[in-house]
């Protein structure tokens, strides 16, 4: 049997918003946005592994915060384990330095906005259950847009 790879994902959060990143390479991927992060190394720890990954492609200073339930399945032999993270007093902000070519801090309602990996899908909305007890879009749309309010009746008063 095959061993299991861990790739760490960093659910990063700051004022009430997630980090996500869209994805450069591989072409597959490409245009697809995920939790940064990568392959643990032999001999690491993923907590480790996570502080790495966050300084290498972002380039900012990180420290774990606790684990997001739940191991996602990816492209064997590679498995997807989250964490909460945050950035550290004085990191730098985030750059999409190394594999992804756009960041963005997501607020809950807008989680749902980008096209994250299928295989993400689980993970975020485990971490918006964490971070804000919810794990659904809360997104106005659902609910058609009411357009201008109706003129009142005009009132004909009786003249005589
Ligand atoms: N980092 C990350 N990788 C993910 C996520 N979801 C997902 O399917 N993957 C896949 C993409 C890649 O096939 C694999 C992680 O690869 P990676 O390229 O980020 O790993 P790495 O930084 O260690 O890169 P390398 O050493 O192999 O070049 O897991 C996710 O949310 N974050």
């Amino acid at each position: 049997m095959t061993e299991l790879i861990v790739v760490v994902g960093a659910a990063v959060l700051r004022d009430g918003r997630l980090l996500a990143a869209r994805r450069s390479a591989p072409v597959e991927l490409a245009g697809r946005w995920e939790l940064p992060g990568g392959k643990v190394e032999p001999g690491e720890s993923p907590e480790r592994a996570l502080v790495r990954e966050l300084r290498e492609e972002l380039g900012v200073e990180a420290e774990v915060v606790e684990a997001v339930p739940g191991e996602f399945p990816l492209r064997a032999p590679y498995v997807l384990r989250v964490w909460t993270a945050r950035l550290v007093d004085g990191s730098a902000e985030p750059l999409a330095l190394q594999d992804h070519d756009e960041l963005r801090w997501l607020s809950s309602d807008e989680l749902w906005d980008v096209d994250w990996l299928d295989q993400d899908v689980p993970a975020v909305r485990e971490v918006a259950r964490l971070a804000w007890g919810v794990s659904r879009p809360r997104r106005p749309y659902p609910f058609p847009s009411r357009g201008p309010a109706p003129e009142p009746p005009v009132l004909k008063r009786r003249t005589g």
